[in-house]
């Protein structure tokens, strides 16, 4: 039998080394974007870029590497965005953007295709991503942009790549662009991109941005690699370190991480449960799984979403998070106190109300139990 050390080392590796390619690859998308445009909610064609180019060599190297027969993917995006009227442009931009990020794949340690590809074959590499997942087999789990509404406006968001085996998830791996060197730098919104261009690039507060975060089902670590410089290459084994979750496990000292979007969580609703067990610091609302990485990292201790009745959670949104915050020594289960089903196909189908991670058992039991007496008088 396989070494328990050695399971799924190949499979992490190259993840890991595709999440870098991609957080370049987004980031030059954004800054595009940021340089040339006003940015707008309303203007998604760049995100779209950024999406479709991230799947399309999530795709590729999976294929590339483990063979297009043993590779299913489960991701957001579809092959039904370019039948839409006008989509030629977009797809050219495509095509542009992921040929641009295959010459810097070396530098990732991965290996480009020896010309560029044609627009037939990133069709082909995104439309491969229709797997619609299950509770057997081995399913590569991608949302290559999450928090889109963080992305056009110049602050988080992050890159979800997961390996789900048997209906659990056992790799994790989060790319998180811009993930600040200063933790207060996570709640600003709008200011953020503003915040940080000011910043010469010489300046240790510029230095240092972004980070990709990853895990192993099992393996009690966590771990941290910087993004690198454009000039640098990535050196596999002494680019990493250990992260850890918070050891605070008093609610008066304790932060709470949840979404931006009103639409998304109910903010009332985690104010009432946070009052009740005696947070007392303002919550920090960030966009996308960097709240995941904000527990892994230990920057906050608590990340909660309760989403409108009747909205299904995407398995795509949470497996990259999930394993990683776990395996840093935090708890991640739906309001009744169960872990998330990873097993069911594309959405997380029996998750109980919402969703509660923290950094220990401690502040965890303090929230289920404030659920519990609290559903009653909510009108969620
Ligand atoms: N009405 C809704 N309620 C809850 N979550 C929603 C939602 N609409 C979209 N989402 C999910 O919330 C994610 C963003 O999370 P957050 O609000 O924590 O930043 C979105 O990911 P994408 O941005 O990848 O579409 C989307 O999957
Ligand atoms: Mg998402």
């Amino acid at each position: 039998m396989e070494d328990e050390n050695e399971q799924y080392a190949k499979e992490l590796e190259v993840a890991v080394r595709i999440v870098h390619v991609a957080c370049a690859l987004c980031g030059r998308v954004q800054e595009k974007l940021l340089a040339t445009e006003v940015v707008s909610k309303e203007d998604d064609s760049p995100v779209t870029v950024a999406d479709l180019s991230v799947q399309a060599i999530t795709s590729w190297f999976l294929s590339k590497t483990f063979g297009v027969q043993n590779v299913s993917i489960i991701a957001e995006e579809d092959v039904e965005t370019f039948s839409k009227d006008d989509s030629t442009g977009l797809l050219e931009a495509v095509v542009d953007a992921v040929n641009e990020s295959l010459t810097f794949a070396s530098m990732y340690g991965l290996q480009s295709p020896e010309t560029t590809l044609g627009t037939s074959e990133v069709l082909e590499a995104i439309g491969r991503c229709s797997s619609t997942g299950g509770p057997s087999g081995r399913h590569w789990v991608l949302d290559p942009v999450d928090g889109t509404l963080g992305f056009v406006r110049g602050d988080q968001y992050a890159v979800a790549l997961a390996l789900i085996e048997d209906g659990k998830v056992v790799l994790g791996v989060l790319g998180c662009p811009n993930y600040p060197v200063k933790t207060e730098w996570l709640n600003y919104h709008y200011q953020y991109h503003e915040t940080t261009s000011q910043l010469s690039p010489t300046t240790p507060d510029a230095c240092g941005k972004g980070c990709v975060l990853y895990a192993k089902r099992g393996s009690g670590e966590a771990w941290l690699q910087s993004l690198i410089p454009e000039d640098k290459t990535l050196e596999w084994s002494n680019h990493a370190r250990l992260i850890r979750v918070s050891s605070v496990d008093d609610p008066s000292l304790a932060t709470l991480c949840e979404p931006v979007e009103k639409a998304n969580s109910n903010h009332s609703f985690t104010a009432g449960l946070a009052h009740s067990v005696g947070l007392r610091k303002q919550p920090l609302r960030v966009h996308s799984m960097v709240k995941y990485a904000a527990i892994a990292r230990g920057d906050a201790e608590i990340f909660m979403k309760f989403a409108k009745s009747g909205y299904k959670e995407k398995i795509w949104d949470h497996a990259a998070g999930v394993v990683i915050v776990e395996e840093a020594g935090g708890v991640v289960t739906d309001a009744g106190g169960r872990p998330l089903d990873f097993s069911k196909g594309t959405y997380l189908e029996d998750l109980d109300r919402g969703i509660i991670a923290c950094s220990g058992v401690t502040l965890h039991g303090k929230l289920i139990d404030a659920v519990y007496a609290s559903w009653d008088s909510s009108n969620l």
